[in-house]
């Protein structure tokens, strides 16, 4: 390489650099997702009685155990933050959104923290939602906080990888934060219980959540070092400047046919897992009799499963395309397991094998579908782009934990056991009507020339 063609390159033209870009983000991702999930296998502690199972019982019910869980995205959706979020990531960039949003996290998890740890007694009426007591609201409230600042990292690091990975391996780079992520969830779905056990609260699990995420504002801002680097190289090269996002351009991207076709795929294929993985350590023990102690086990082998599968599924399509493909066969594997989960089949063993399936399932969507959005929306719109999807994902996000609470509420017995039959049919539903929309996709695909189909590292 000549003298000049060093000079010449931009600092994501360094694979070593681009590389250690998106590991620092990928972490500070990582923490988030555990903090998103330390409370999913608590939920036989949260809905003990008070002081029974040793005093860590706290006497939430399901439905407020529905409520809370929901809360992620209640800010979200309903204060429309996470669009906001976008405009101020196009608008203000990644540095100081990227700031925003960890520290939004952190403040979050303390007031969920706080909450969690003390006794407030009383309840609060909260409109169109119930009555629940002011201890789960004020949990409510630190979640939905960091429910902003956690989706609007995740659009922010989107676009950070977006903005390294463009004519490289995007959709690796993109499976491996993902998978990244995974290893996140996996650990709070894995440990959370047993450690809250053994240091006798719940809380104890939610601070070490809150520490995490202080280490991920830390982490982040090693990360505006590099992007400001990155910037600075950026501009040597380039020959005419980028443009700009305007606020015009919105009306290009509402009237795209196949961002809503990802949008509402994004909320179907989702609702589908996420809100289910807040469920499946009670589903576990009630359904498959499986231990308590060891529940959470299972749900935690969904996420490790994606950890290998998703960066696998994101090279192919790397290298071979086929990511409407990828995604309906993904779509298709999630609504096999829920309909097998609603089936009056009690084994454990199926259930572990039901679960390592949705791990494949749950590889192939986010490996096609995140890595295809830039190849029907423009850079300049990207951020725009990621926050709306992620605001339609989180209508689900927010409201299929309420749903669910509510219909486990109603289908639990004298004996305090749950029939999970409804529960499960109603996320197999969301999977057959995520196989419609990724035909659709598909199809639209073929129609407009968008290249899903196609690699995406260009030769
Ligand atoms: N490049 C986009 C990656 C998105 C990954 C995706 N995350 C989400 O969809 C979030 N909006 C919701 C995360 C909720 C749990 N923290 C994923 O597959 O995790």
């Amino acid at each position: 390489m000549s003298t000049t063609e060093k000079i010449q390159m931009k600092l994501s033209d360094s694979k070593s650099a681009r590389w250690t870009a998106l590991f620092i983000v990928s972490v500070t991702m990582m923490f988030g997702y555990f903090f998103t999930d330390v409370m999913s296998p608590l939920e036989p502690l949260l809905t003990a009685a008070k002081g029974a199972e040793n005093g860590l019982g706290l006497g939430w019910s399901s439905d407020e155990y529905g409520f809370f869980s929901g809360a992620y995205g209640y800010f979200n959706v309903f204060l429309l933050l996470l669009f906001f979020g976008g405009l101020i990531l196009d608008k203000f960039g990644i540095r100081f959104t990227g700031v925003l949003s960890t520290v939004l996290m952190f403040g979050g998890a303390l007031v969920k923290w706080y909450a969690v740890g003390h006794e407030f007694g009383g309840s609060v009426v909260v409109p169109f939602f119930g009555t629940y007591s002011t201890q789960v609201v004020i949990a409510a409230l630190g979640f939905a906080i960091y429910g902003v600042g956690c989706e609007i990292c995740g659009i922010t690091v989107s676009k950070v990888i977006v903005k390294w990975f463009t004519g490289h391996e995007l959709a690796l780079a993109m499976g491996v934060q993902v998978a990244t992520a995974r290893l996140g969830t996996a650990a709070a779905l894995g440990f959370s219980l047993p450690f809250a056990k053994a240091m006798g609260g719940v809380s104890a699990s939610i601070a070490l959540g809150a520490v995490l995420l202080c280490a991920g504002v830390l982490v982040y801002l090693v990360y505006c070092v590099m992007d400001k680097k990155e910037d600075a190289s950026a501009a040597a090269v380039a020959t005419e400047p980028e443009e700009g996002f305007k606020f015009s351009d919105l009306g290009g991207l509402f009237k795209t046919t196949g961002f809503w076709y990802v949008a509402f795929l994004c909320l179907m294929f989702y609702a589908g897992v996420f809100p289910f993985l807040k469920f499946a350590t009670k589903l576990m023990i009630f359904k498959y009799g499986v231990d308590a102690n060891l529940a959470g086990l299972i749900p935690a082998m969904l996420p490790f499963g994606t950890i290998f599968l998703t960066p696998f599924f994101g090279s192919i399509y790397d290298k071979y395309g086929k990511g409407a493909t990828l995604m309906i066969i993904g779509s298709c594997l999630l609504t096999l397991v829920h309909g097998v989960f609603a089936l009056p089949l009690n084994s454990w063993v199926l259930a572990i094998v039901m679960m390592l399936i949705l791990g494949v399932a749950f590889g192939l969507v986010p490996s096609a579908m995140w890595p295809s959005v830039p190849k029907i929306i423009p850079m300049k719109l990207l951020g725009t782009a990621y926050a709306l999807i992620f605001y339609i994902q989180n209508i689900g996000l927010a409201l299929i934990p309420v749903w669910i609470g509510k219909v486990n509420q109603a289908n639990t017995g004298a004996d305090g056991v749950i029939d999970y039959t409804e529960t499960m049919t109603i996320f197999a539903a969301f999977g057959v009507i995520a196989i419609v929309i990724s035909f659709l996709l598909l199809l639209e695909d073929k129609r407009k020339g968008y290249g899903l189909q196609q690699p995406n590292v260009k030769k």
